[in-house]
């Protein structure tokens, strides 16, 4: 970050003036359009937050040259595509977009476009154009007659024909409703829901609304234009990449399709040559779907607003890869995972080397129904308890899956369902580490697990139990558990060897077997002892063992 604090924000696509403002409350902001793949690895490095719209490609080497700077990748606009979401989840990056304010720009520029194919408005255009332009070069008769071409441009009506929506969403939904009022049949509303090939081969015309993903990639080609309507009208206006081009280009030559409409291009700009932007029958716009001015603007303020939450540390909720969690449950869910992450901490430091953690089981008691209760904000944070001390990587909610797995940390979770009133969202987390050796043998359970417990007390985590005895213990600081054995005077030994050295106890707690018999006492501490003051500690008589955690 630079030395104001401020973070830096990248924007690297023309981004609408009320986000900019947004941004420039908050941040730097570097406006550097058109750069070359280079350019951007370079600048990356310096730059906590990207701002993208469809042109820009943030790859794998994107994520790798921002040397973990970079923190969040905005893309002002819906189609995730252009980001390897893979690489920026690896890297711990979050991606979020502007699901909402382009999809009535892109609905009405979908109907532009299947009304204008239908009327034949570009082609017709662009040849009186034509026409008089040959007019004004050769200073002949006022009007060229040639390119006044009535009988040539006659089109189809869109009453009484058959309208496929692929693709149900935001866009599909609302081009679904205004091509209702164009149509006027029941089954022209996309309500139908039918098959994948129902539709294409029952549509005079097809409108695309998904998104560009493994799946939908090329699901326009040779065979399925085969299975079509000879005389099918087609419009898309979501990604080139969901037709196979040159299966299209064989299509409308073939007579199968009679026209099509396309915003979008598998490569943008298409090359001057793409035998699609050429054919007559085809109508084309630069990718303008989103580009009116109150789709812009409602985007740049949607896409500020989430790069800003997110640089801020809230979560988002229009990330594309973490886990969504809505703010009130955030709220009260907030100090459960800092107990989740202290266990984890815990945990792992108890744990003889550390680097054997495979198997890890966290359970949750809760009077709360299980469908009431999202866990995967709290399992994010117990894995970065456990991984960040005995590695280097930074662990946050949106990598912390793919670092357990690439770690090869297996995490399961349990749900033990209590009777009683579900006002809290949980009684306790439970940490165990399974087929390792402890440092300390007393965190060992019953079922021979590295086993820690915890419960929140006044909105502060506590630790309550630590193998199978109890203890409590505010989670703050550090802690010194030592076991020993069950006898008078030992707090007061303990605690005046840490007060010789300055050191501060916020906390003490005995556990106990039974009276006079083993006892584990945990100790909070605001500094971290000598290594002479726990040796001084270690040499107590009583001590049977000690460790040092650092939370
Ligand atoms: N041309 C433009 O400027 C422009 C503007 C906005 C959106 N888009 C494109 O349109 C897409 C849709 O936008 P949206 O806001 O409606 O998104 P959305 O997520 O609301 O809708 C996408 C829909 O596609 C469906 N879908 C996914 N895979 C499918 C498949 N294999 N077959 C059929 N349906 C499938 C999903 O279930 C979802 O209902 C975006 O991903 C983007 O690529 C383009
Ligand atoms: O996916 C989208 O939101 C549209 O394709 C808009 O892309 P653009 O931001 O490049 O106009």
């Amino acid at each position: 970050m630079s030395m104001d604090a401020k973070p830096t924000v990248l924007v690297a696509e023309k981004l609408g003036q009320a986000g900019l403002d947004l941004l420039k409350d908050f941040a730097n902001v570097d406006c550097s359009y058109n750069l070359s793949p280079e350019e951007l690895c370079t600048k990356i490095s310096l730059c906590d937050a990207l701002i993208v719209r469809s042109a820009t490609k943030v790859s794998r080497e994107v994520f790798e040259s921002s040397g973990g700077r970079l923190k969040v990748v905005g893309r002002a606009g819906v189609g995730i595509d252009n980001v390897d979401l893979g690489a920026a989840t690896e890297h711990g990056c979050l991606v979020v977009n502007a699901p909402t304010a382009n999809t009535v720009a892109a609905a009405e520029h979908g109907i532009a476009l299947l009304t204008a194919m239908a009327r034949n408005v570009a082609q017709a255009d662009a040849s009186i154009k034509a026409g008089l332009y040959s007019v004004q070069l050769l200073y002949v008769c006022r009007l060229n007659f040639g390119k006044w071409l009535r009988n040539k441009y006659v089109g189809v009506s869109l009453v009484g024909k058959t309208l496929a929506v692929m693709g149900f969403g935001k866009v599909g939904t609302e081009v679904a409703r205004r091509a209702k009022g164009l149509a006027d049949r029941a089954h022209a509303i996309g309500v139908d829901l039918v098959s994948f090939d129902e539709a294409i081969s029952t549509a005079d015309f097809l409108s695309l609304h998904m998104p560009l993903t493994p799946a939908t990639s090329k699901i326009l080609n040779d065979e399925n234009f085969s299975k079509m309507k000879k005389g099918v009208r087609i419009v898309n206006v979501a990604r080139g990449g969901v037709i196979d081009e040159d299966a299209l280009v064989r299509a409308l030559d073939a007579g199968i399709v009679a026209q099509a409409a396309l915003d979008v291009f598998t490569v943008e700009p298409p090359p001057q040559d793409n035998k699609l932007v050429q054919h007559e029958n085809v109508t084309v716009t630069p990718h303008l779907g989103a580009s009116t001015m109150e789709a812009q603007e409602g985007v740049a303020i949607e896409i500020a607003e989430a790069v800003v939450g997110a640089l801020r540390g809230e979560l988002a909720s229009t990330a594309v890869n973490a886990p969504m969690v809505p703010a009130e449950v955030l709220t009260e869910l907030k100090p459960y995972v800092t107990l989740g992450e202290k266990l984890g901490r815990l945990a792992v430091q108890l744990v003889a080397g550390g680097s054997g953690v495979k198997s890890v089981k966290v359970t949750y008691t809760s009077a709360r129904a299980p469908d009431d209760l999202d866990t995967r904000l709290l399992r994010a944070m117990v894995t970065k308890g456990l991984i960040e001390p005995i590695s280097s990587v930074f662990v946050n909610l949106v990598n912390a899956d793919f670092t357990a797995k690439q770690r090869g940390i297996r995490i399961t979770e349990e749900r033990v369902i209590l009777d009683g009133s579900p006002e809290k969202p949980l009684q306790s987390i439970q940490v165990q580490i399974a087929n390792v050796e402890s440092r300390f043998a007393s965190a060992i359970s019953e079922s021979g697990k590295v086993s820690v417990e915890g419960k929140v007390k006044d909105g502060l985590p506590h630790l309550t139990k630590v193998g199978a005895f109890e203890v409590d213990v505010s989670l703050e600081g550090n802690i010194i558990l030592c076991r020993q054995v069950d006898q008078p005077g030992m707090i007061g030994t303990v605690g005046s060897i840490l007060g010789e050295e300055n050191v501060n106890v916020s906390f003490m707690s005995v556990g106990r077997t039974a009276p006079r018999k083993q006892a584990i006492m945990a100790i909070g501490v605001d500094e971290q002892p000598s290594k002479s003051v726990l040796k001084r500690i270690g040499e107590i008589p009583a001590v049977e063992e000690f460790v040092f955690l650092d939370l």
